[in-house]
């Protein structure tokens, strides 16, 4: 029911531009004050509160007055957004989002949902829902009444939770289980009760907290795209925690990377890959991982990064004299075999079905990771020589991006104005 002034309206409104066309074209009422529900404010506001934003302001976390776990947490997750937080184990990832649950309280900064406020509000008034890890399930329910537990508790009328548990069971097709005791279901299945109660909360967000770390890896992938495919029918804002970078990176439309109590990076899969803003963010993602190497300037305003007399990187900036960091990923170097002048020697080789890992060591003890899907018959100690494909990463001596390079698939040059084009 909608109340304009003294007047009264019962209209259902799915979408909220349908509530904005009512009022300007029909009531012209676009600043009145009016009644949603329960809800009261503008016309604007109603339509605002459709959307389930997330803000993150300064938020800073200690556990004892001494260590900080995070800081200077700040980031806007949108409404519908598959939102990841990724970061080694004990980066403060879980309390990140159980500060934005309302379970554990916030040392200092601001979080808003849908630009309000919620620090001083309690979990249930905060319109999200959260799945575990270990899913939660009340072991002595059944599938059923685990799904409306939360309904139930909200007094919701019997008929409406009925109608509503079977609606998430169909969605996570378990309609066939729902009597069944979550002993008797699969991790996966247990996994998808979790989901279901998820959606018949009807919350507009949701909050995932490493939700596929007990499956084994085909029922992971295979949950992947199930819980992709449901965010994305249900509009849901979803921010997911993970340590996987796979899941993150095949799952979410933006990634938050942590380390060290702060935000590392925030961007979609593909910028992040491609431009990582440091060197931990670079060897976080992608399997096997980037090759971090020392590098040395001979000269100031020369571009030529020496690592070894047979591998040298041409910079597509001029640098400083120093010592820099050069980040190639496995990938992009090519191998020569049969060759005399090197200091790489082949330590092993692992078979991975499609490709092969090759482990090289160079002269100075840094070992190299290359990938190649070539056939290649290569024996422990063997020369090989490695050129970078033009593909790779500068990084200054902490680590810092200084300048990254998009690959060539020509003779492996670059001019100047491309290369000027693709740095950042
Ligand atoms: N209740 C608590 N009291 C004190 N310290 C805590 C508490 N909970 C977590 N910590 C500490 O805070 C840090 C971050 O923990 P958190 O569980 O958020 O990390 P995480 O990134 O989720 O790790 P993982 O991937 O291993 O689950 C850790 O050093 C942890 O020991």
């Amino acid at each position: 029911m909608i109340s304009i002034g003294k007047e009264s309206f019962f209209i259902s409104i799915k979408k909220p531009t349908l509530i904005n066309q009512f009022f300007t074209h029909s009531l012209h009422a676009k600043h009145n004050n009016i009644t949603f529900n329960t809800y009261t404010g503008t016309v604007t506001e109603i339509i605002r509160s459709e959307h389930m934003s997330i803000e993150l302001k300064n938020i800073a976390k200690t556990y004892d007055n001494k260590n900080w776990i995070l800081k200077d947490i700040n980031t806007k997750i949108e409404t519908g957004e598959f939102f990841a937080i990724v970061g080694p184990s004990g980066c403060g990832k879980s309390t990140l989002l159980r500060m934005i649950a309302g379970l554990i309280p916030i040392s200092s900064g601001d979080l808003q949902i849908d630009n309000r406020s919620v620090i001083n509000l309690p979990p249930r008034e905060r319109n999200l829902t959260m799945v575990f890890q270990d899913y939660a399930l009340f072991p002595f329910l059944d599938v059923e009444a685990n799904v409306g537990f939360g309904l139930k508790a909200r007094k919701m009328p019997e008929l409406k939770i009925k109608k509503r548990v079977a609606h998430a069971l169909e969605l996570v097709d378990l309609t066939a289980l729902k009597t069944r005791k979550p002993r008797e279901l699969s991790g996966g299945q247990r996994q998808r009760v979790a989901l279901a109660r998820a959606i018949a909360s009807d919350a507009k967000i949701c909050l995932m907290d490493e939700p596929l770390s007990n499956l084994d890896a085909q029922l992971r992938g295979k949950m992947r795209s199930e819980i992709r495919e449901l965010q994305q029918r249900l509009g849901l804002t979803l921010i997911y925690v993970t340590h996987d970078q796979i899941e993150a990176m095949t799952m979410a439309d933006r990634i938050m990377v942590l380390n060290n109590q702060q935000v590392q990076q925030v961007g979609s899969p593909l910028d992040i890959y491609q431009h990582p803003s440091n060197s931990f963010v670079g060897t976080f993602f992608g399997t096997p991982q980037m090759n971090i190497l020392k590098a040395h300037c001979p000269h100031t305003h020369n571009q030529q990064l020496i690592i070894d007399p047979f591998l040298t990187f041409q910079s597509p900036l001029d640098l400083p004299a120093g010592d820099y960091f050069v980040g190639v990923r496995p990938v992009d170097f090519d191998l020569t075999t049969h060759v005399t002048r090197t200091n790489a020697f082949v330590r092993s080789v692992e078979y991975l079905g499609n490709e092969f890992i090759i482990y090289i060591k160079l002269d100075d003890s840094a070992e190299i990771r290359v990938v190649t899907s070539e056939k290649i018959d290569l024996n422990s100690n063997e020369r090989v020589l490695i050129r970078p494909k033009n593909k790779f990463f500068i990084f200054d001596h902490s680590g810092k991006t200084i300048s990254f390079m998009k690959g060539v698939q020509n003779n492996g040059r670059t001019s100047k104005q491309e290369t000027q084009a693709i740095i950042q």
